[in-house]
C-alpha cells in the first residue's frame, strides 16, 4: 500500500491587526482580521519533520503587523497584495499564498453634529433590548420597564490613560499615558413611569448621550467613562431613575515592531479578545423609586 501527502497549506489565522493613522490630531483607523497561508512543496516538513523550508506561522503573524506600518493599510486589498507577494519571496518553497482579510468598519462618533477626531463607533452593531415586568393585578399592579442596548462597540484612539493603580508582587502592567480604549457596551436603564414616554426617542437620545460622553470625556479609566455616561443620561432624562453598564475592556496592545527596526508610535496594535477586564457599574438617583422586580429577569450584574 502506498500513501502520499495530498494538498496542504499552513499559516496564521485571525491576526487582529489594528492600524491607527495619527499623523494629525484627526486620527483614522483600519481594523482588520488577517489570515495568511502558504502552499507549495512542504513535503519534508510533513514526511521527515524537516522545517528548513517552513516560514513559521509566527513569522507570518509578525509580518502581518509589520506590514501594517511598513506598507500601510490604504485598503485591505493593497495591503493584502503586498503581504501575499512578500511571502513568495520570503519562503522560496512556496508556490502560492493566500491572504484572507475581514475589515470591521468604524464611523466617527457624532458630537454636536460633527464627526469626532479620535472616537469611533463600530458600524451597525448594537441590539436594542426591553424588559417589561408586570407585578400584581388591579390597583396594585405595577409595570416596570428596563430598556437597553447591547454590543455598542466603541473605540477611542487617544484621550485615555490608566495609571496610579494599586501595585503588588504580581503586578506587571505598565502605566499608560496614552492608550486605545475600546469596549462593547451593554447599558440598561430603568424608567420611573411608563405613561407619556416616547421610548424610541429616549432610546436614540440615551445612545447619543453615551456616545458623546465616551468621545468627550478624557478617561482615566473605563470606570470613569461609565460614570460620565450615566450622569449625562440621568441629568437629561428625569423619567429614568438608574442606568447600569457592563463594559468589557477590549484590550489593544501595542505590537512590538522595535524588534524589526520599525518605529511604532501608537500606530499598530493587536486586538486581544480574551481575557478582558469587565467593568460594571450602576449610576442611580439618590431618590430613585424602588425597583421592585424590575431587574430579576436581567442576567447576572446587568
Ligand atoms: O480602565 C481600566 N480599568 C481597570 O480597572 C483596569 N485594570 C487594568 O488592568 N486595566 C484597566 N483599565
Amino acid at each position: 500500500m502506498s500513501i502520499s501527502l495530498g494538498v496542504n497549506q499552513y499559516g496564521k489565522a485571525e491576526n487582529r491587526v489594528v492600524r491607527i493613522y495619527r499623523d494629525t490630531d484627526r486620527h483614522s483607523i483600519r481594523d482588520l482580521n488577517v489570515s495568511t497561508s502558504l502552499r507549495g512543496d512542504f513535503t519534508a516538513a510533513h514526511l521527515e519533520g524537516d522545517q528548513a523550508d517552513v516560514l513559521p506561522t509566527d513569522t507570518q503573524k509578525n509580518t502581518s503587523f509589520a506590514f501594517a506600518k511598513k506598507v500601510g493599510v490604504e485598503s485591505p486589498e493593497q495591503y493584502g497584495i503586498a503581504l501575499g507577494t512578500h511571502f513568495l519571496t520570503a519562503a522560496p518553497k512556496a508556490t502560492g499564498s493566500q491572504i484572507r482579510i475581514e475589515e470591521y468598519a468604524w464611523d466617527r462618533i457624532q458630537v454636536d453634529g460633527e464627526g469626532h477626531d479620535h472616537s469611533f463607533v463600530r458600524r451597525g452593531t448594537e441590539t436594542r433590548t426591553a424588559i417589561i415586568t408586570v407585578d400584581g393585578r388591579g390597583d396594585d399592579q405595577r409595570v416596570s420597564v428596563v430598556s437597553g442596548l447591547e454590543d455598542l462597540t466603541v473605540l477611542k484612539s487617544t484621550g485615555s490613560e490608566f495609571k496610579g493603580f494599586l501595585k503588588d508582587e504580581f503586578t506587571t502592567l505598565e502605566e499608560a499615558d496614552d492608550r486605545i480604549m475600546a469596549t462593547s457596551l451593554t447599558a440598561r436603564w430603568r424608567y420611573n413611569k411608563t405613561d407619556g414616554i416616547n421610548f424610541d426617542e429616549v432610546y436614540e437620545d440615551v445612545k447619543k448621550l453615551c456616545l458623546a460622553a465616551f468621545a468627550t470625556t478624557y478617561s482615566r479609566a473605563l470606570q470613569e467613562t461609565l460614570h460620565a455616561m450615566g450622569k449625562a443620561v440621568l441629568e437629561a432624562h428625569s423619567e429614568i431613575d438608574e442606568i447600569r453598564f457592563s463594559a468589557p475592556n477590549k484590550h489593544h496592545f501595542l505590537y512590538d515592531l522595535d524588534r524589526f527596526g520599525i518605529e511604532n508610535k501608537g500606530e499598530v496594535f493587536i486586538a486581544a479578545d480574551r481575557p478582558y477586564g469587565l467593568i460594571e457599574a450602576q449610576v442611580v438617583r439618590d431618590d430613585a423609586s424602588d425597583p421592585g422586580e424590575a431587574w430579576t429577569a436581567v442576567p447576572s450584574f446587568i
